[in-house]
């Protein structure tokens, strides 16, 4: 499979249009991993404007500051700076970024910032607002796999006190007069081990770019057809995470994506994205319809992943 095309699924008229939406979900997940979303209520162009304007401020700020609360691996939780080496590059993506865990919230986010007093609810907004979108589109995918179509918003239910869905806010670095010196990626390759992201983007911050071709969630099938995501503020680029291509027993497709630097005619200012990841509750068991894999708790597939993604994570500098 080579796509040279993303899908772009447009959210309109949502309660009279669901049947042709959800089809076109459910045809975008098999076929290709990767969407686009426009036309949605929430979260609005507004909200998501906003949403870049807070984090943008939020990294404005002394790293001294961000870094009294550090990212630990263990919570998926917290700032890190130039420290993710993806085992795709060996090497540090150039970027800082701030996890924030929904059930963590009173303890692990940053909730003393006094220039920015306004963060914690922020973020707590755009959380709720990301997550009544992402269980809108799991609910076409439930009934697709069979299951009933609350399945998924009861294994990622927020108001229990362990679900472990994770905003990230994330800024590459702005490489003006330094091009020569940055790696090629600005990202490097890998795939997200969540069940479902939504991911926002800022016009003018191309680079983002996906793989197709995977056939099963423990392949790596890194092939050389990339195909670029267009960045524009307001659309919400959405891809398949490696649990639910392990819950749909590989009929979702997780894709090898990666953030590509800009080469000295790019744009080389700083590149602002924003991560949903949608990630059940910690006991819920990850089980496809055919029992193509034995079954996992979301606990013991995130500790697996965790390994694979952070392996060489170096500590906050
Ligand atoms: O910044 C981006 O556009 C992609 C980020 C990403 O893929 C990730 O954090 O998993
Ligand atoms: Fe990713």
């Amino acid at each position: 499979m080579n796509i040279r095309q993303i899908p772009r699924i447009s959210l309109r008229d949502f309660d009279t249009r669901r049947c042709q939406i959800g089809k076109e979900l459910i045809e975008a997940a098999e076929n290709v991993g990767f969407f686009i979303l426009v036309d949605q209520q929430r979260p609005s162009k507004q909200e998501i404007e906003e949403m870049f304007a807070l984090s943008t401020k939020y990294f404005a700020l002394p790293d001294q500051i961000k870094a009294r609360y550090p990212f630990i691996r263990e919570q998926n939780s917290g700032w890190e700076k130039n420290a993710q080496i993806r085992p795709s590059t060996g090497v540090a993506d150039p970027k800082e970024s701030l996890q924030l865990q929904y059930f963590r919230r009173n303890k692990y986010w940053p909730n003393d910032l006094s220039d920015i007093p306004q963060f914690h609810q922020m973020c707590l907004q755009f959380m709720e607002s990301s997550q009544d979108l992402s269980m809108k589109i799991l609910s076409f995918f439930a009934v697709a796999l069979g299951f009933p179509p609350s399945f998924f918003s009861e294994a990622h239910d927020l108001s229990f006190e362990d679900c472990l869905s994770t905003m990230r806010l994330l800024r590459y670095h702005d490489v003006t007069g330094k091009v020569s010196e940055m790696p090629e990626w600005r990202a490097g390759a890998h795939t997200d081990f969540d069940v479902l992201t939504l991911l926002f983007q800022e016009t003018g911050g191309d680079g983002l770019e996906v793989c197709p071709g995977r056939e099963a969630h423990t392949s790596f099938a890194l092939g050389d057809k990339w195909t670029a995501v267009p960045a524009r503020t307001g659309e919400i680029t959405v891809n398949i995470g490696d649990m639910l291509m392990a819950w749909s027993d590989d009929r979702f497709k997780s894709l090898y994506h990666r953030v590509k630097a800009p080469g000295p005619n790019g744009n080389l200012k700083a590149r602002n994205s924003i991560a949903y990841f949608n990630q059940p509750r910690p006991q819920v068991r990850i089980e496809g319809p055919t029992g193509k894999y034995g079954a996992l708790t979301a606990s013991q597939y995130i500790s697996s992943a965790m390994e694979r993604y952070y392996r060489p994570t170096k500590g906050p500098e």
